[in-house]
Parts: C-alpha cells; sequence; structure tokens
C-alpha cells in the first residue's frame, strides 16, 4: 500500500480503552493535530446520551460516521468512538490509515467505566458484564482494522503514550512494524502485519 503523508494514525478500542486520553497526549508528543470523534459529534449535534435517547443507536451511528469522515481528513491522531467500526464505510476508509487497536481488560476497566457518560453502559446493574458483552460482539472487527495492538490495563498511561509514539515515529520513517505494540522494544525488528 502506497503511504503518503495525510493518512491518520487512528485509536480504535472498547469504551475506557483509553483512545481520548492517550490520543491526546500521543498527538501532543508527536506535535499533530489530535481529534476526537466523539467531541466532534457533541460540537455538532448534542450531549451522546441525549443522541442515543432521542435519535437510537441509528441515528447516533450517522452522525458518527460524519465526524469520522471529517477527522480522517483533517489526519494527525484521531480517537474514533468504540462503536465507530460496526460502519462497514468507516472500516474500508481505515484501510488508508495506521490502526492502533487499544486493548483493557474487565479488571480494570472496572474503575474506568463509573459514570454516566456512555449509554450503552448506562441499562442493567452489571456494567461490566454489559461491556464484555459488546467487547465479545465487536472484536473480530477491532481486529480486522488494527495495524496493532497495545493493552492499557498495566502500567501509568505515561509508558503507553511513549510506547505508541516510539512506535509512531518507527512506522513513519518506513520501517518494520511489530503486530504487538507492548512487546515493542523486543520486537523492534519486527515486520509489518498489513
Ligand atoms: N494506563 C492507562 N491507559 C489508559 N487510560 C488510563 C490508564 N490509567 C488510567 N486511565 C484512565 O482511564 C480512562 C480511559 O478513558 P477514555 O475516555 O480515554 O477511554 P476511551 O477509550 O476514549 O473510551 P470511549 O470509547 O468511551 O470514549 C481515563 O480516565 C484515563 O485517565
Ligand atoms: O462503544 C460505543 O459504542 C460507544 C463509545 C463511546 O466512545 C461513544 O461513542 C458512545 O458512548 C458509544
Ligand atoms: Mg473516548
Amino acid at each position: 500500500m502506497t503511504r503518503t503523508s495525510t493518512e491518520a494514525i487512528v485509536l480504535v478500542g472498547p469504551m475506557g480503552a483509553g483512545k481520548s486520553s492517550i490520543g491526546r497526549r500521543v498527538a501532543r508528543e508527536l506535535g499533530l493535530p489530535f481529534t476526537d470523534t466523539d467531541t466532534l459529534v457533541v460540537r455538532d449535534h448534542g450531549p451522546i446520551a441525549q443522541l442515543f435517547a432521542t435519535q437510537g443507536e441509528a441515528g447516533f451511528r450517522e452522525m458518527e460516521r460524519g465526524a469520522v469522515q471529517e477527522a480522517l481528513a483533517r489526519g494527525g491522531v484521531v480517537a474514533l468512538g468504540g462503536g465507530a467500526i460496526l460502519d462497514p464505510a468507516t472500516r474500508t476508509d481505515l484501510g488508508a490509515h495506521h490502526v492502533v487497536l487499544l486493548t483493557v481488560s474487565p479488571q480494570i476497566v472496572k474503575a474506568r467505566i463509573q459514570g454516566a457518560r456512555r449509554p450503552l453502559l448506562a441499562d442493567g446493574d452489571d456494567p461490566v458484564a454489559r461491556w464484555e458483552a459488546i467487547v465479545a460482539s465487536r472484536s473480530a472487527l477491532y481486529a480486522e482494522v488494527a495495524d496493532v495492538t497495545f493493552d492499557t490495563s498495566h502500567g501509568p498511561l505515561a509508558l503507553v503514550v511513549k510506547d505508541i509514539v516510539s512506535w509512531a515515529r518507527h512506522m513513519r520513517e518506513g520501517r518494520g512494524i511489530p503486530a504487538n505494540g507492548n512487546a515493542w522494544d523486543a520486537l523492534s525488528e519486527g515486520t509489518e502485519t498489513k
């Protein structure tokens, strides 16, 4: 695949994996613009929980698709909403970008998903079980689009940021890319996976 400078570094993964918080810091380190598709949707249409309530998930996904197109056109570092990869056109678009999958274990995500910000986790009394079911239903799609995976369950956020920045710099120089980002140091002579 021909790589151009308009390619974005796109963070995907489940709710609470750290796409927004890590993406912002990675962009700052690399001196690139940062765009979060959830933020664009809120800017243009209002709070996400309200959109789910009034338009349903399908309505939200349509608005999210527009935000994804705007974010990818801008380039830099992009954090996608957790379910943005459900859209087939978005999955196709991601083939032209560098896609980083962030993962997190259910035990660790428990503390990260408290609060009412995420409407898909608001129903029922066991948000972690709901989160696990959603992740299981999407795992093949996350794997399909990802070039590299970083787990964010262990260690400080700053360490994951450092690893992703290091990976991104190496990749932008056109060198080999290992698919297991957390094993980055050991695998720095690895090969690209797609
Ligand atoms: N090592 C770590 N890596 C990532 N996030 C961490 C880590 N340690 C703590 N956190 C916290 O976990 C939360 C991750 O939430 P964040 O909103 O970034 O996730 P997200 O992937 O963008 O979720 P969503 O899809 O719902 O937008 C943040 O509050 C962040 O500060
Ligand atoms: O995983 C999801 O489907 C979602 C994740 C969040 O980023 C928001 O886009 C919204 O809460 C839905
Ligand atoms: Mg986010």
